[in-house]
């Protein structure tokens, strides 16, 4: 078996996927309509076009627009569906999704309908062979107050929620602006995840370590500028959710060829490969792993490793682990 086809077809996991931004531009334009919202694009040409990014806030500007137009329980669900037929389609056998309820609660939308559409979407993907499991972000942009409401509001859903995470606006915004609400969520068993060095400093990579405690780091290339801290993700074996598409049209790399994936993973480290935005930056899971193999030069053997440390760094029970790791070795005993 050819390489492209056995990273198409092997097992994997996607640990950094933000449901909001696999929202299509027809999905867009058919929940705007649905919902009477009037979008500032006349179609949905206009509207992709205007995807041509400078750096991450550019981005989010434009990401946040896009999901006024989700207001009913059955828009959330319909959305994260639409993601999970794609990620069935990559041979994704366990995503683990984030979801920024502050975007929608801040438009009058309640927690109860954000969170019970997508998780039904979520229990409707055992149909798919898909295992998926939510994560709810809180937006950095915004206060550690607004985080802890947030948290409140959430709480009586627990049950549809896996763990918490940290995206949204990286500089300006580091990691120990959360510390408390996050003490708060590892007290309540939830695990922690954070948005760190996609953007900003090696310095936010290890307050999200020290001081959130975070178990996994979402992005995290810039921790190659620093030897220390590179050590430390590779003895410890701290999972980085990469995102390559993502860093090239968000231009955290000038061209994909630049990309440091592979000396992530010749360093040690658990990196992983993952979509982050999928409709906005154009392409899903096996976009991303075949554009980069292409790219960057990667083997049979990188492959296997970037398949195995996604479920490594996943979140699933030891005994789901365990299974899911046979399913790879048996995908590359057979190829
Ligand atoms: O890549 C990202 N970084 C930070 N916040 C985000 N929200 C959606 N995608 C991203
Ligand atoms: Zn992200």
């Amino acid at each position: 078996m050819n390489l492209p086809t056995l990273l198409a077809t092997m097992p994997k996991a996607e640990l950094h996927i933000h449901i909001e931004g696999s929202l299509e531009p027809e999905l867009i334009f058919q929940l705007a309509q649905r919902n009477g919202v009037a979008l500032p694009y006349a179609s949905v040409e206009e509207l992709r076009r205007a995807y041509a990014f400078t750096n991450l806030q550019s981005f989010l500007d434009i990401y946040y627009a896009g999901a006024s137009v989700l207001l009913r329980e059955q828009d959330f669900h319909d959305m994260a569906w639409a993601y999970l037929q794609k990620a069935a389609a990559d041979h994704v056998i366990r995503t683990e999704i984030f979801f920024d309820p502050q975007t929608h609660t801040a438009r009058g939308v309640s927690m109860e309908t954000v969170i019970r559409g997508l998780s039904r979407a979520c229990k409707d993907a055992k149909k798919l062979g898909v295992d998926a499991e939510l994560i709810l972000c809180f937006l950095r942009h915004l206060s550690e107050e607004d985080a802890f409401a947030t948290l409140e509001q959430a709480l009586p859903f627990r049950e549809h929620f896996i763990g918490v995470g940290l995206d949204s606006s990286e500089l300006g915004h580091p990691p120990e602006k959360f510390a408390r609400v996050f003490a708060k969520c590892r007290a309540e068993g939830l695990h922690l995840v954070a948005h760190a060095g996609e953007e900003g400093p090696p310095a936010y990579v290890w307050s999200a370590l020290d001081v959130l405690k975070v178990e996994r780091i979402d992005h995290g290339v810039q921790s190659a500028k620093d030897p220390a801290l590179m050590k430390r993700l590779a003895d410890e074996r701290i999972p980085l959710t990469v995102c390559p598409l993502s860093n090239l049209k968000l231009c955290v790399f000038p061209d994909l060829q630049q990309h440091n994936l592979r000396e992530l993973l010749e360093a040690g480290l658990c990196a992983t490969v993952n979509s982050d935005d999928p409709a906005y930056f154009g392409g899903y899971m096996n976009d991303n792993f075949l554009q980069t193999a292409a790219a960057i030069g990667l083997d049979r053997q990188h492959a296997y490793q970037l398949a195995r440390n996604s479920f490594e760094g996943s979140f699933a029970e030891p005994s789901a682990k365990a299974r899911y790791i046979e399913r790879l070795d048996a995908a590359f005993a057979a190829a």
